[in-house]
């Protein structure tokens, strides 16, 4: 086991509550707000997902760890979470061409993690007191430095974290022969997403989320592509007007997660911050334009409003969440620019949704024609 499995670790939320667990990964201290993920398995792509910036995870598994980690299975270039909180973690792992333990990949990242934590009551806890900060420390154990160290960390509501973490040049993906040219604003995009797009024969050029539209259109994209991303969106309002001005070009339009809270709130439909969010790998929706359900892939907090939606003359529905009735996806009327609140790309999770690529490239082929 490794050398730090009797280091004693502290968990305070900021309502009080306060659970001592034992230290992996780094040391130190840690802030963000504590969310967690239901999926069973996944982890280093939820670990690298960029949306999860700014955000200390509980996995409600039991057991992390069991498979290690792989080069390959990442989101990002870097683990992105703020801090990690689990019950059980497996120092063993196994599976073919598995590269290390997660231990060793938490401290090679510099993430503070807690486990020995009773995460089913944890999770009850958030589930009925709503998000909250936490901060996770090895350093501190009396209540009163804790308390301090949690009074630092930033609060969700109002936080704007894309700019920080996109990239800070464009770059390219795919062939630049292919016939289709999209051009991808990277708020905090998983790479799965841009590659279900280059599977689909596309030519991808993904751009700093500050890019204006005159930059934008040097590329001569046949479709703009609005990413996932961490923070609230009501904090965007540069993005904001980057959609405006990309939906006034008129070309086929696609929105993942925080994409489609930019493109409601493009169309004066504001964005609130939910009880406790949603994020794991089975959240079932229903098409309502086919009737047909997909199991679904969700890391969020915000949600689009649904009575501003139902009243809008601009936009209407396309998915609803079968757990909870909250909005999923949406289009503009009489026009090829949709969204989905969920990740179709789905890594991990079920491949249900990766027909909404199919989609998108299917309105920009009509628009070519
Ligand atoms: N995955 C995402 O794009 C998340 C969007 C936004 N940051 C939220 O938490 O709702």
């Amino acid at each position: 086991m490794a050398s730090t499995q009797n280091t004693p670790a502290w968990l305070l939320l900021k309502d009080g509550t306060i659970f001592k667990g034992i230290s992996f990964g780094a040391k130190g201290t840690t802030g963000g707000e504590i969310c967690f993920n239901t999926g069973m398995t996944g982890y280093q792509e939820v670990f690298t997902d960029p949306s999860y910036t700014g955000q200390v995870l509980i996995m409600n598994n039991a057991y992390v760890g069991n498979y290690g980690v792989k080069n390959e299975d990442v989101e990002s270039d870097s683990v992105k979470i703020s801090g990690l909180i689990c019950k059980n973690i497996s120092d063993r792992f196994s599976r073919m061409n598995a590269n290390d333990n997660l231990e060793n990949y938490l401290v090679n990242n510099n993430i503070v993690a807690i486990h020995d934590v009773d995460t089913r009551a944890l999770v009850q806890h958030i589930r009925s007191k709503g998000a909250m900060n936490c901060i996770i420390s090895t350093e501190f154990s009396d209540e009163a430095a804790l308390k301090e160290a949690l009074a630092k960390v930033p609060d969700m509501d109002g936080l704007e974290l894309s700019s920080e973490i996109s990239t800070k040049e464009p770059y390219t993906a795919g062939s630049p022969d292919a016939a289709i040219r999209i051009a991808v604003m990277d708020f905090g995009v998983k790479k799965h997403i841009i590659q279900c797009m280059v599977d689909r024969g596309a030519y991808i050029k993904v751009f700093p989320a500050k890019t204006g539209i005159d930059e934008l259109k040097k590329f001569e994209a046949h479709g703009y592509f609005i990413s996932n991303g961490p923070g609230d969106p009501a904090s965007m309002d540069y993005a904001v007007k980057t959609v405006k001005d990309i939906l006034a070009t008129n070309k086929p339009f696609f929105g993942i997660c925080l994409g489609h809270q930019l493109l409601a709130r493009a169309n004066d439909i504001p964005t609130f911050k939910m009880h406790h969010g949603h994020r794991g790998l089975n959240h079932p929706v229903k098409n309502i334009i086919t009737g047909k359900s997909e199991i679904t892939t969700q890391n969020h907090g915000f949600g689009v409003d649904p009575e501003a939606v139902k009243n809008s003359d601009k936009v209407e529905v396309t998915h609803v969440n079968l757990n909870d009735g909250s909005i999923e996806g949406i289009r503009m009327k009489g026009r090829a620019a949709f969204s989905v609140q969920y990740h179709p790309e789905s890594t991990p999770g079920p491949f249900d949704s990766r027909y909404l690529f199919d989609d998108f490239i299917g309105n920009i082929k009509k628009e070519m024609l």
